[in-house]
């Protein structure tokens, strides 16, 4: 078996890796809102972005100036051409202007019927500016009916409502469950607007059933086109998950990432627009490493299939079932002790003192975490467990560059297991933290000594500074290596570290493939 035969974590043919995701919407020259934004969120959630243009406006940062609807004839035509041609997993809507526009749309999507569609009723800027004639809003409620999903701001939720603006969360959730029911309608509601220390958001379904995260509210100006890059990334999220809830989880946490790294841009004088590619962009390899940075860049598939598994969600949230934990803990033994030789390969193949004696240390401390994985973790399981098809293909790739390889390729092959493993510890712990901010992995026994979250004394020990400054340190081995390689020994590099973060991804995903249900589920041991 190839290591493709494992690493599709979409099986489901409803389901579809990279989306075709059409956009219909205004344009923002500045960048940072409407069909631009929306074609960067699709982009960076993993989806292949069209945009079909409703009206162009002139705005930047500070508002907008003047806005032109073309001719809706135009319009016809630019859908045609796109729907003829393409098959559409998704469509986002903006801004439509006036009702001739949304009822061009209506029509369209009436006769195309896209299996998700995901309203953004636009109706003013966050500048204040309106975007939808005023006598228009009525003609939106023709599209509110083939919309799987509407994602109101409060004003308009309000508007959509005929009411007054919520003030409070209650309020807004109130005005959620009336549009969900009233409109037999999925309802998005979201709390940007709230003067609040953070930013709860709220998935309403038709029946009122209400699922609700909440995100810390990041400090910054730079809040431009938040509401078009959220709906572009759930249009672009849904396709691939199959489930709003775990889409709503990706997508937020992508999007704090994106307001967290807002400054960074430096883009005009108003409100800035959000880092869309922050994680592409990732500064963690040090300055001047263009060999590990161009790897960060090669792998940001992986990451993102990574991020969006549903072992990783519900390790997130506390859904994963028990076998499931217990088979990747005691898979992820197993692994740890081949990995052990291979580092220690690398160390006897190491041109320094320096690097010999981090990777003897390295093959050390990873027989210790394997030890105290059987201690703390897997301590009274019946039978020691059997490598699993992933495990044994994910070593016998490490062991063939061991035996074989330079220097380079071992170095190589074992980076993605510190890199993304650190990367991905650390998005967990971060999360964790905002879900479940009360939860100490039972230490304080205000929660009765056991957490409100089954694996929070696994995530809370996730993500260890130690094991991130020792990724470090193995980045800047990779480029040195890579630095005194020829040509073709980089390449085998490249592809030694390739193969490895495909099957990161994979050992995430094989419990959902490979954890057997044959005996009882074995309760945790506490820490
Ligand atoms: N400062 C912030 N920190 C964290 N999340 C935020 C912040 N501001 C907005 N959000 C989130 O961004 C998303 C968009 O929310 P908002 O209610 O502002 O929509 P909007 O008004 O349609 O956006 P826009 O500013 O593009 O018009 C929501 O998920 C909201 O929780
Ligand atoms: C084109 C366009 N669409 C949507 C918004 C809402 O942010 C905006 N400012 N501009």
């Amino acid at each position: 078996m190839t290591s493709e035969t494992h690493i599709n974590p979409w099986p489901d043919s409803s389901q579809r890796r990279i989306p075709r995701v059409l956009s219909i919407a205004g344009s923002d020259p500045s960048g940072g809102a409407g069909i631009q934004a929306d074609l960067k969120s699709i982009a960076a959630n993993g989806g292949y972005g069209m945009a079909v243009i409703t009206a162009l406006t002139a705005q930047n940062t500070q508002g907008v100036r003047s806005v032109h609807v073309p001719p809706v004839a135009f319009l016809q035509e630019q859908l045609a051409a796109v729907a003829e041609d393409i098959v559409i997993d998704a469509v986002k809507i903006g801004m439509l202007g006036d009702a001739a526009v949304i009822n061009t749309v209506a029509r369209w999507v009436e006769r195309t019927r896209p299996a998700v569609v995901v309203l953004d009723p636009v109706m003013v800027a966050s500048s204040g500016d309106r975007l939808l004639a005023a006598d228009a809003e009525q003609a939106l409620q023709r599209l509110l009916r083939h919309a799987d999903l509407v994602t109101p701001n409060l004003p308009e939720l309000a508007v959509l409502l005929g009411q007054a603006p919520a003030e409070s969360w209650e309020e807004a959730l109130a005005q959620g469950k009336r549009l969900a029911i009233g409109s037999d309608i999925r309802v998005l509601v979201k709390g940007g607007h709230l003067h609040s220390p953070d930013c709860p958001d709220a998935l309403v379904a038709p029946d009122g059933s209400v699922y609700e995260i909440i995100a810390a509210r990041v400090q910054t100006r730079n809040t431009h086109g938040t509401g078009c890059s959220l709906s572009a990334g759930l249009a672009t999220v849904q396709p691939q998950l199959g489930d709003w809830p775990a889409a709503l989880r990706r997508v937020k946490s992508w999007l704090s990432g994106a307001l967290e790294h807002a400054d960074e841009l430096q883009v005009g004088s108003g409100h800035g627009p959000v880092h869309h590619f922050h994680a592409l962009f990732s500064t963690r390899a040090p300055e001047g490493n263009e060999f590990s940075s161009q790897l960060w860049l090669d792998s940001a598939a992986v990451r993102t299939a990574i991020s969006g598994l549903e072992f990783i969600q519900r390790l997130r949230d506390g859904s994963l079932a028990k076998k499931d934990f217990a088979y990747y803990l005691a898979q992820d033994a197993l692994y740890l002790n081949g990995y052990s030789r291979v580092l220690a390969r690398a160390s006897a193949l190491a041109p320094t003192e320096a690097e010999q004696l981090f990777w003897a240390t390295a093959s050390r401390q990873c027989l210790e975490v394997e030890a105290q994985l059987h201690r703390n973790w897997l301590g009274a399981q019946a039978s020691p467990a059997m490598p699993g098809p992933v495990t044994k293909a994910y070593v016998d790739h490490l062991l063939a560059a061991g035996s074989g390889g330079s220097y380079g390729e071992v170095v190589a092959a074992v980076l993605p297991c510190y890199w993304l493993y650190a990367d991905i510890g650390a998005a967990l712990h971060r999360q964790f933290l905002i879900d479940f901010p009360d939860d100490d992995g039972g230490k304080d026994g205000a929660d009765g000594g056991a957490g409100s979250h089954p694996y929070s004394a696994w995530l809370l020990t996730y993500a260890d500074e130690a094991f991130a400054a020792a990724a470090g340190e193995a980045i800047a081995i990779t480029d040195a290596a890579a630095r005194n390689a020829s040509p073709a020994d980089r390449e085998r590099m490249r592809r030694a570290f390739g193969e490895s973060a495909k099957y990161e991804l994979a050992f995430f995903d094989a419990p959902r493939l490979y954890a057997q249900n044959t005996h009882p589920p074995r309760r945790l041991p506490e820490r």
